[in-house]
Formats: C-alpha cells, sequence, structure tokens
C-alpha cells in the first residue's frame, strides 16, 4: 500500500492505527533515529461517546475502508479477543507459580478490563547498525503483564539477559520467556511480527505481588496506577502527532 494511503489510517492519540517508520524510538539513548519499523495498532474497542472511551487506552480503533481490505477487521478483531483469552490462561499459569491463588490476575482491576494492545509490525529489510545508533527496534522490555510474540522465520529479535553487564551481551533469540530486555536488528530481509501486549486495567494500582516481598525483600519499587505508568512510556517513546500534520501541510 502506498504510503498516503497508510497515513489515511495514521494512528490518533489513542495509539490506534498505522504507525509510520521511525515514529517509535524505544531507546532514546542509544538510537540516532526511532525504529526502523512501521506498524498497525489495535486496542480493546470502546465506541466513542460510551464513557470507557474516555480513558487513555480505550477507544474506537481506525480501520481502512472495508472496501480496502474485505474480512480484514473481523480477523483482527477476533485475533484480539482469541489472545486476549491466551494470556489470561498464561496469566494463571504464572499466578500458581507465584504461590497466588489461579484466579488472582483474573480480578476486574486487573484482567477482567484489560488494556490488550495488537501491534503488527512490518521491518522493510533495513541492515541495522548499532555502531551508528540504528536498530529494527531499539532495546527496551515490554511495559504490561504478559506479551505474545508471534513471527515470520526471519531473524533479528535479540535479547540481553543482565540489563547491567558492561558490555551487553546481545543474543539472538527464538522466542523467550519474560520481559527481558530485547531489541530487532534488520539483517537486511524483510520482517514481520505481531506482538500482542496485556495490562491490567486503567485504573489497576500495580505493586509488588503479595507473595513476593517480606520484611527483608521489601518492594524495589512504589505502586503506581496502570493508565499513570502506560502514558508515561508511550509518552517517551513515539513521535508527536503534530509533526505530521506540519510535514502534511
Ligand atoms: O518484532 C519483534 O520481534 C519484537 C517487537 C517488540 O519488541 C515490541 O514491539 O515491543
Ligand atoms: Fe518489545
Amino acid at each position: 500500500m502506498p504510503l498516503n494511503e497508510k497515513m489515511k489510517v495514521l494512528r490518533n492519540e489513542k495509539h490506534r492505527g498505522y504507525t509510520p517508520v521511525l515514529d517509535e524510538l524505544l531507546d532514546p539513548d542509544t538510537q540516532v533515529r526511532g525504529d526502523y519499523k512501521e506498524g498497525y495498532y489495535i486496542g480493546v474497542e470502546v465506541p466513542e461517546g460510551d464513557p470507557e472511551s474516555e480513558k487513555p487506552f480505550y477507544g474506537p480503533n481506525v480501520w481502512p475502508a472495508p472496501d480496502c481490505l474485505p474480512g480484514w477487521r473481523e480477523t483482527m478483531e477476533r485475533f484480539q479477543r482469541e489472545a486476549l483469552e491466551v494470556a489470561k490462561a498464561v496469566a494463571r499459569i504464572i499466578a500458581l507459580a507465584l504461590d497466588l491463588d489461579a484466579d488472582f490476575f483474573d480480578k476486574p482491576e486487573m484482567l477482567g478490563q484489560a488494556i490488550a494492545t495488537l501491534r503488527l509490525l512490518h521491518y522493510e529489510g533495513q541492515i541495522s547498525d548499532p555502531s551508528k545508533g540504528m536498530y529494527g527496534a531499539g532495546a527496551h522490555s515490554d511495559y504490561g503483564l504478559i506479551t505474545l510474540l508471534a513471527t515470520d522465520e526471519v531473524a533479528g529479535l535479540q535479547i540481553c539477559k543482565d540489563r547491567d553487564a558492561k558490555p551487553q551481551l546481545w543474543e539472538d533469540v527464538a522466542p523467550m520467556k519474560g520481559s527481558t530486555l530485547h531489541r530487532v536488528l534488520g539483517t537486511g530481509r524483510e520482517r514481520y511480527s505481531i506482538a500482542f501486549f496485556v495490562e491490567p486495567s486503567h485504573d489497576c494500582l500495580v505493586e509488588c505481588l503479595p507473595t513476593c516481598k517480606s520484611d527483608k525483600n521489601p518492594p524495589k519499587f512504589p505502586p503506581i496506577k496502570c493508565e499513570t505508568y502506560l502514558s508515561q512510556r508511550y509518552k517517551d517513546t513515539h513521535a508527536d502527532l503534530n509533526m505530521y500534520n506540519k510535514q502534511q501541510t
């Protein structure tokens, strides 16, 4: 699809829709420009006018005209719904592994009203050059509770198991669990991936789990409201949308 067609479905303030190459800058300390990837972001559909749509990560999605990609919207809505069920099943296993009740994360303020974001990503085939600060996706760890990642067979994803190591050791991976520090190197081959990010509800107070703290092992971070944390991470890592208005005039 030509860029001017994609720009008709440019992402809105709620991070729904087309996200151009360089829009996201995941690791400002290391990257010279943004990520060499483009994407399409789809969130939980809440129609305009519904009071819930006032929340920063709920609202209407942006869709291409139906005659442009017939059936695509329905397929993506089904993917979103089913991926959330998979994430909830994974959350139950995590809860058991942490000595919590299996349904610990199913509470309404947690995954009962989850923020769930599907990102369809495309790396155009640019070769990354870390010495020049050029990456498919800069180093970061994901923001939420669970990310499900589906990729094609093209390499590029790397993880760093110890972010404090100097120098950091980056390893190529196939799939890997956890919110590990990771990045994507462009290898010169076009690459597609689909990341599905699952976070608790807007109002959830994210704090250290009861089974993960004790007097000797106090929480490492203060509690924070989920929407405050996520809004800040998106603000830190995405271009200001006003920039695109200026470019078009
Ligand atoms: O494309 C990938 O394999 C990973 C993308 C990623 O890390 C992200 O969007 O958070
Ligand atoms: Fe990531």
